[in-house]
């Protein structure tokens, strides 16, 4: 772990649980750069495959490969510090790292916390908690950010301000891995697209602009 270039790569990676196969003999490459997706049914083994890249849990077999350096992630339930303010929570993520305050604030308004920043976090409402766990991700400015279905909870303008801030910041040699049921919506930004069926990847291509995603997935989990 940790062992290799710029890049993610798990290796013929599979996760039991009781009776329950979620990840079964995985081989797949989160390459620098790349707007990468990964979508697939419900229970097909999405937040498994996050939680074993951010090393929250551990593979029954196979091995993961990743880079030196943190890894940024958004969670599907959104995790910020309720009792504390806008502010403050992006301080505390930004403290540890150097990216700087400058960053945290190009972040913040891009992804349009501008104005709730002094807001207490627990009381926003879960679009702008969304958001504000979507800019946790990204405060440190790490090579890697893991987003587990971003676009939950959030209006149009909010989500087109998502998509446009992640497709911006692929530019370069940054890289998010992207798990989400809204294909259509990234679709024109995504370098690639992975797709699990059942524990098992089902496709993984590079895609670009001319593809239709969403039909391509309704064929492949039809
Ligand atoms: N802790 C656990 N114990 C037992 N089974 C689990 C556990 N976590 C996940 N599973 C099972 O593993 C399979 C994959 O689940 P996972 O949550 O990774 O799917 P998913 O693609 O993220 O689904 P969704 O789109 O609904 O979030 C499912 O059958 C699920 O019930």
């Amino acid at each position: 772990m940790g062992d290799s270039g710029p890049e993610i790569r798990l290796d013929g990676v599979t996760r039991r649980y009781d009776g329950v196969t979620a990840l079964d003999g995985i081989n797949i490459r989160i390459r620098a750069g790349d707007l990468h997706a990964l979508a697939g049914p419900n229970g097909s083994g999405k937040s498994t495959l996050f939680a074993l890249v951010l090393g929250l849990d551990r593979p029954t077999a196979g091995r993961i490969h990743r880079p030196d350096g943190r890894i940024g992630c958004g969670f599907q339930t959104p995790s910020v510090y309720p009792g504390l303010s806008v502010d403050e929570n992006l301080g505390i993520f930004a403290a540890m790292g150097d990216a700087g305050d400058e960053w945290l604030a190009t972040v913040r308004s891009a992804l349009g916390l501008d104005p709730v920043r002094d807001r207490v976090a627990g009381d926003l409402s879960g679009g702008y908690q969304r958001l504000l766990d979507v800019a946790l991700a990204f405060v440190r400015r790490p090579r890697f950010v893991l987003l587990d279905e971003p676009l939950d909870e959030l209006d149009d303008a909010a989500r087109e301000r998502v998509i446009g801030f992640v497709a911006d910041y692929c530019e370069g040699d940054r890289t998010v891995l992207v798990s989400t049921h809204h294909l259509d919506a990234f679709g024109p930004s995504l370098d690639r697209l992975t797709v699990l069926a059942d524990g098992q990847v089902a496709f993984d291509e590079r895609v670009d602009e001319r593809d239709d995603h969403r039909e391509l997935y309704r064929e492949l989990v039809a």
